[in-house]
């Protein structure tokens, strides 16, 4: 697996295009018949997407991890993008249409990723973060997370957040998990932006046309930078980092998140007269 190493924000300031998506944009984690995955040391959080075809994928990196197995010290969040899939974990079954979770807790041995049809494959994406204890495995379909409706039409961001793991749905460590969705001729997600300190974040974008384009803007509030961000492509979001997507139509993204609290309403709002 690939490992992204942290970045002071003040460095950042000089870094050229490719440097910055080099740094943060993760452009290729979804082929087929294979599984990606990046370790950021922000929060050593593991970014990953597999898609099996004819035969099943194992959640295992012992190289990298130098562990026996994948979750002995880590919990993952696994969302499917694409067609049915199937999840086994430890010899159970879990099948996750598009955009059903299914969380995996500490201490589960072996977790492989199936399609049911190879030729109309699954896309699991997943997020993983460090772990002290075993929450049990549970499957959690878009109809039962927890809907937030945000934005509006006359400001482009009319969205609704579901929330899967976090604080009083799938319960973990540390791992918070959901998606959001943008109504059609909405594009525009987290306006005013924000901050937290205390976790990072992860979002990937997807839903998208081959030629739709969205502009993920990150960096310090007063240093902001942008990257072009294509279908199924996901972007590391450091700790000190806004966080917003303007699409060139509508888009769904997945967000993650680890860190110091598990408290989602811990935002530090950016004044709009701060931004640069
Ligand atoms: O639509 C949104 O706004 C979000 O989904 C925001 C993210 O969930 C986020 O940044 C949480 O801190
Ligand atoms: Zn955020």
């Amino acid at each position: 697996m690939e490992i992204r190493h942290t970045t002071n924000p003040t460095d950042m300031r000089q870094y050229t295009t490719e440097r910055l998506r080099s740094e943060f944009l993760m452009e290729s984690l979804f082929v087929a018949g294979e599984m990606n995955m990046v370790y950021s040391h922000y929060d050593r959080v593991v970014t990953g997407g597999a898609i099996p075809t004819s035969s099943p994928v194992l959640l295992e990196d012992k190289e990298t991890l130098k562990t026996d197995y994948f979750l002995e010290r880590r919990e993952v969040g696994i969302i499917n993008i694409g067609a049915n899939g199937k999840v086994m974990v430890d010899g159970e079954e879990y099948t996750l249409a598009k955009r059903d979770c299914l969380y995996v807790g500490l201490g589960n041995k072996e977790v492989t990723f199936h399609s049911v049809d190879p030729s109309e494959p699954a896309k699991f994406y997943f997020v993983s973060s460090l772990a002290h204890k075993n929450y049990p495995t549970k499957k959690i379909p878009i109809e039962d997370a927890t809907p937030i409706k945000l934005g509006s039409d006359s400001q482009s961001n009319n969205r609704t957040i579901y929330q899967y793991i976090h604080n009083d749905g799938i319960q973990s460590c540390q791992l918070m998990l959901g998606m959001t969705l943008l109504e059609p001729n909405n594009m525009w997600n987290t306006m005013p932006a924000h901050l937290h300190d205390r976790r990072m974040e992860v979002y990937l974008y997807f839903d998208l046309d081959q030629d739709a384009r969205v502009f993920h803007l990150m960096g310090e509030p007063s240093e902001t930078r942008h990257l072009v961000v294509k279908n199924e492509q996901a972007v590391l979001s450091p700790p000190w980092s806004i966080h917003s997507g303007v699409g060139t139509n509508n888009y769904t993204f997945i967000w993650a998140m680890a860190g110091e609290n598990y408290t989602f309403t811990d935002q530090d709002p950016v004044n709009m007269n701060d931004l640069k």
